[in-house]
């Protein structure tokens, strides 16, 4: 279809003002097509300029990191925190410590992270930040110095009721942990800054589940408009961390045969399925051992590891992009379509380049994105805050509960938009952006031009 003059112009102008952030351009892009008739049947989104408003992050700040090793020399990093939008509360997102991290990555993880927020239906705004760090190979004390330092510079801008950083690729309870020690060791002041705590000083049940759990949930919820479930289907997973090993938790504990795994170094294949023990023993060798998803094929006989290769050439039925952005092509979604595929449930952050997403909508199967379909997390990051706030812990089976509500009515804020009222098929990436978008620009609106 051809593009309108004022989407064209709009696009044009993002680019010029965000010279070399692709993934930003991206994201926003995205964004833009599929709230173009929403903007143009409501006159006052477009004279409020709230789409380019949206675009233009509140602030990016950006800062070094002074840190000494173990030999001790010194090394110096860039530390950012990019508060893209707060109409609908304190900015809300994850930090990520990975060498490939880059203003245009961060920023548009804050970007979606804006509408993923809005979806949950909590008052969380979007924000992201992180570092071109690399914990891999470093010692815990190392690591320790690391957030500790970058705590030292952060700690200015966040606060329970301002920015509530959390996790993302490389920080998970152990950073959260040395990071909020510092914080409190600067301000003295015990509060809900992070998520993602350890349930001894604030944290949540089940957010360490959350983000996996909450993928399974809305490909439950998908499969069901079409009277199918889980039991017995193939699924293929990327990624071997916190969102790909909980999401083959739930997937095989809702009767799903979890046939392939990865990590940044190849994936392995594995016919009788990655079964609850085997994931036992890849969170184990993963996240504690700092091991590698290669050594699976030497532990378990019947497994292969495919070395540099990314998993989408296995055959299955669903396949969940669990590992980063821009993992998965145009050509990997035509061989998961030629494989029979009927399901793409997305646990990563834009893992599906433009012309993959392009793919899945033409084949009309259900394609969860991740703003959608990973928002588990971030919800169950939200239950921590309201537990922080009225200084109580909830038990399991509330929290749980909570996060099966909040997928489902994600799910169907999803189809509400992105129906076509042309049969039963539904453009869930529509879907999400048109109702992430909505409540944010009213909220906006409401504020005048700020
Ligand atoms: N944690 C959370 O609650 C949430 C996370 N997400 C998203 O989910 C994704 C995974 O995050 P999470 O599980 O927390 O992170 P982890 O650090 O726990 O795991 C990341 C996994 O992805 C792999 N990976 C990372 N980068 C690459 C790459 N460039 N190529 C191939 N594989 C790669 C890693 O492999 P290796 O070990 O070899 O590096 C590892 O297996 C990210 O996109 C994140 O933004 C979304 C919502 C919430
Ligand atoms: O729990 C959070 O605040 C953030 C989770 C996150 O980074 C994400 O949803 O991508």
């Amino acid at each position: 279809m051809a593009q309108r003059p004022k989407l064209n112009d709009f696009l044009e102008d993002l680019k010029e003002r965000n010279p070399n952030q692709p993934e930003f351009v991206q994201a926003v892009r995205e964004v833009a097509e599929d709230v173009e008739a929403l903007i143009a049947e409501n006159p006052e989104y477009h004279h409020q300029q709230i789409l380019r408003r949206m675009s233009e992050p509140d602030r990016v700040i950006s800062f070094r990191i002074c840190w000494e090793n173990d030999d001790g020399d010194i090394c110096v990093q860039r530390g950012y925190r990019v508060q893209n939008n707060n109409a609908i509360g304190p900015y809300k997102g994850g930090l990520r410590f990975h060498p490939s991290v880059t203003e245009s990555v961060l920023k548009f993880l804050a970007f979606e992270q804006t509408f993923k927020n809005s979806l949950t239906g909590l008052p969380m705004g979007g924000g992201k930040g992180g570092a071109d760090f690399n914990p891999k190979g470093r010692s815990e004390r190392e690591i320790m110095r690391f957030c500790q330092s970058f705590m030292t510079e952060l700690y200015r801008h966040v606060g329970a009721d301002i920015d509530v950083p959390a996790g993302d690729i490389g920080v998970g309870s152990r950073e959260i942990g040395f990071m909020f020690g510092q914080y409190k060791r600067i301000t003295n002041r015990f509060t809900g800054v992070l998520t993602g705590k350890g349930l001894e000083y604030g944290g949540s049940l089940i957010r360490p589940e959350a983000t996996g759990y909450g993928a399974v949930y809305f490909l439950r919820s998908m499969l069901d408009t079409q009277g199918r479930d889980l039991d017995g289907l193939d699924v293929v997973i990327s990624g071997s961390g916190n969102v790909a090993t909980h999401a083959a938790e739930k997937a095989t504990d809702l009767g799903a045969r979890v046939v392939a795994m990865s990590d940044s170094k190849g994936f392995i294949h594995d016919p009788d399925g990655v079964d609850a023990e085997k994931i036992g023993w890849i969170k184990e060798h993963k996240g504690r051992r700092g091991g590698e998803i290669a050594d699976y094929a030497d532990e378990f006989s019947g497994a292969r590891f495919h070395k540099g290769k990314k998993p989408w050439g296995v055959k299955c039925d669903i396949a969940m992009p669990c590992a980063t952005q821009n993992e998965l092509s145009g050509d990997d979604a035509r061989t998961l379509l030629d494989n029979g595929c009927i399901a793409v449930a997305e646990g990563a952050n834009m893992p599906t380049e433009r012309d993959g997403v392009k793919a899945f909508k033409e084949a009309r199967i259900l394609y969860a994105p991740g703003k959608a379909a990973n928002a588990g997390g971030v919800a169950v990051s939200g239950l921590e805050m309201s537990q922080n706030s009225e200084r109580r812990s909830w038990d399991k089976d509330q929290v749980q509960g909570l996060l099966v509500d909040i997928m489902r009515d994600i799910h169907q804020r999803c189809r509400d938009d992105g129906t076509d009222g042309k049969g039963d098929y539904c453009d869930y990436v529509r879907g999400a952006n048109v109702a992430g978008f909505r409540k944010v620009a009213d909220a906006m609106l409401a504020y005048g031009v700020v």
